[in-house]
């Protein structure tokens, strides 16, 4: 559970961030959208106890970062730059962090196998690509076990096999009980994975709500074989109904009642189309709308 509270971090005069307050709960993952310089890094660095906040509070499992006892049992990150030495292996790499973090080792030649590096285990990280980097970068932060992962920007430089690899491996992680916090600006990536999204525009909190409430089905299509009937049927039950062309365009009916209302009204229907809003589109009325 990671549970951030009125974060502000201001730089000289300038707010970073400001009443920054939003939650990623177990089982989901969360996305934290916001266009460059919106406070999206700084918001994760404070969590992960890289920055420090000028008030409020940022707690992972109920604590902040420093307190955390074995830190990497709780908390895996994955940040943008990746931060392994050049000269080693993956696998030296691991084992380095392994023990840094004070984890077992015993769990090195399995994560390089999950993350698709097995091959890739001996040959130096200044050799490798930069999805490869990415997945070292996974590897090393599911090192001790955590219940909470928080990435950011984790699918940059990331193939579409690897951008699928990613979301199945998070979705996983959150189906088991996780808590996943991701960063990214690739909106139509990220609407494949997130269950929650928290939507930020210079550092102050824009919307943050579940996806599918966001994106909701914001109106119906619906060709049928009488639209006259049809619409007054419609607006009967409350809808508002726009004839265009040989469409009805319905606002306020879900796609059940409007085929369980065409039924009762016995007008077949050859056509009934939800238009639902791309988290591209609700970011950018978002963003825009304030
Ligand atoms: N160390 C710093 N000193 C001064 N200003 C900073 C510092 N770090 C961040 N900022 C400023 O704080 C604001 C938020 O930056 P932040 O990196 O959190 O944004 P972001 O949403 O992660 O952007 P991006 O998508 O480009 O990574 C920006 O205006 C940035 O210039």
């Amino acid at each position: 559970m990671i549970e951030i509270k009125e974060l502000t971090k201001t730089y000289g005069r300038m707010d970073a961030v400001r009443d920054v307050t939003f939650t990623a709960e177990p089982g989901r993952v969360t996305g934290l959208l916001g266009m460059n310089g919106s406070g999206k890094s700084t918001t994760l660095r404070i969590l992960l106890g890289l920055t420090r906040a000028t008030g409020g509070s940022a707690l992972i499992n109920g604590k902040r970062y420093r307190d955390l006892d074995r830190p990497l049992t709780h908390v895996g990150a994955v940040l943008e730059q990746g931060l392994s030495h050049p000269g080693q292996s993956g696998y030296a790499h691991l084992v380095t962090q392994s023990l840094l973090g004070g984890v077992g080792r015993d769990r090195v030649g399995a994560l390089l196998e999950y993350v698709g590096l097995e091959d890739a285990a001996t040959k130096r990280t200044g050799d490798y690509s930069l999805g490869m980097r990415q997945r070292l970068a996974v590897a090393t932060a599911l090192l001790g076990e955590p219940n909470v992962l928080v990435l950011d920007e984790p699918a940059n430089g990331l193939d579409p096999p690897g951008m699928a690899w990613l979301r199945e491996m998070l979705r996983a992680h959150a189906d088991n009980g996780g808590t996943v916090l991701i960063s990214s600006h690739l909106l139509a990536e990220l609407e494949q994975v997130v269950d929650d999204v928290v939507i930020i525009g210079q550092g102050r909190i824009l919307a943050s709500a579940p996806l599918a409430e966001l994106s909701g089905t914001a109106r119906l299509r619906v060709r049928g074989s009488d639209q006259t009937r049809l619409a007054e049927a419609y607006e009967k039950a409350g809808a508002t109904v726009v004839p265009a062309n040989d469409l009805l365009i319905v606002s306020g009916l879900t796609p059940e009642e409007a085929g369980d209302l065409a039924l009762a009204v016995q007008v077949a229907v050859y056509e009934l189309m939800a238009e639902t809003q791309h988290l591209e589109d609700v970011f950018l009325s978002v963003a825009e709308g304030r």
